[in-house]
């Protein structure tokens, strides 16, 4: 499981868990500018926007599971088993393979309305990186002005608007969002207490306006209570301010080790949660054990360079000792 976010302050914040049972060795990747994309069916390319996300390098390419631009559009890829259903490559039109979506977006993309336009003539094919499967994925592409949900599956390819500004896996975004509705009388606030005039009801604790937030780690339950989370979030507009509180939002979706059980004896856990600033181009961080968190700026990097900067996650608690 995996649930993304989006979060307007004074700036603009884009990020997501990445839930899972083992990790494929993700590193913080800076792709600067002038690094040559070399896309499979789109030949190569050595002039974009410079990103910087979350990926795993295989061969010297760096596969993303999300990243910001340097123009403030955010993206990330999340399972969506079962349902992803590639297309098949065709003569004359922009094949990109779903491995290769992210920096093809990212590169070329400063605002969503060019992610819209670019979307609309993109045939999405299913072509394996190297010894890898397919990942199955849906993906939120978002910046300042919106969010959107692009999800290719056996009735082709859907690019949906997303006012709630999340998503998690399964079911399909539609389904998720009219599931939404069943939870449109919750509120921070306490309950008016409208079942009936003849029973003497007590809001006997603080939070019973949300009464019926699902709690479960399911996909659907993650969607409604991060939405809600989201929805009715209030912070100062610092910087300091801002990612603390993203990552409160996102941590009402974490996943400890022991809840989630996939096989005998394993268990999905929080991997990475990330809040990158799309606006300065700064990818945050905190790890399963890590809760302190980390940064790397993409403006700190050579983004004129050639050659992709990688960190590897700062993944040991960090505890500071007051006495
Ligand atoms: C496992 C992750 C999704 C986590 C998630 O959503 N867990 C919910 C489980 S559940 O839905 O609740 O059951 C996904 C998210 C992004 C993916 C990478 C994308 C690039 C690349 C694409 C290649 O084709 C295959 C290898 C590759 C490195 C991918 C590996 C893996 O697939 C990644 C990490």
């Amino acid at each position: 499981m995996c649930t993304a976010a989006t979060y307007q302050t004074k700036d603009f914040y884009f990020g997501r868990t990445l839930d899972y049972e083992f990790s494929y060795g993700d590193e913080i990747v800076v792709t600067p500018r002038k690094f040559p994309l070399d896309f499979c069916h789109m030949g190569k390319c050595d002039a974009h926007y410079g990103m910087i996300g979350m990926a795993h390098v295989a061969d010297g390419y760096p596969l993303y599971y999300d990243a910001v631009n340097e123009k403030g559009v955010g993206m990330a890829g999340l399972n969506f088993v079962g349902n992803a259903v590639y297309q098949k490559v065709e003569e004359g039109r922009e094949n990109v393979a779903q491995y290769e979506l992210i920096p093809w977006v990212l590169g070329q993309c400063a605002n969503l309305q060019e992610v819209r336009k670019l979307l609309a003539k993109m045939n999405l094919v299913g072509t394996p990186f190297g010894d890898f499967p397919a990942a199955q994925l849906h993906w939120i592409i978002a910046d300042a002005s919106g969010a959107i949900t692009l999800e290719c599956t056996k009735d082709g390819l859907q690019v949906y608007d997303n006012p709630a500004g999340v998503l998690t896996n399964n079911p399909p975004f539609p389904m998720q969002m009219f599931q939404l509705n069943n939870y449109a009388g919750l509120s921070p606030k306490q309950p008016e207490h409208r079942f009936s005039g003849q029973i003497p009801f007590t809001s006997y604790s603080r939070g019973m306006g949300a009464m019926g937030l699902p709690g479960d780690l399911s996909s659907e339950s993650r969607f409604a209570r991060v939405a809600f989370v989201k929805c009715n979030s209030v912070s100062g507009d610092s910087e300091k301010e801002s990612v603390s509180q993203f990552f409160h939002i996102l941590g009402s979706v974490d996943q400890q080790r022991g809840c989630c059980e996939v096989a005998e004896g394993k268990y999905e856990i929080t991997i990475y949660t990330s809040c990158c600033n799309a606006s300065k181009g700064i990818y945050y961080y905190t790890t399963y054990d890590n809760h302190q968190i980390s940064a790397v700026d993409m403006h700190r990097t050579d983004l004129d360079s050639k050659t992709l900067s990688c960190y590897k996650p700062v993944t040991e608690e960090q505890i500071f000792c007051q006495n």
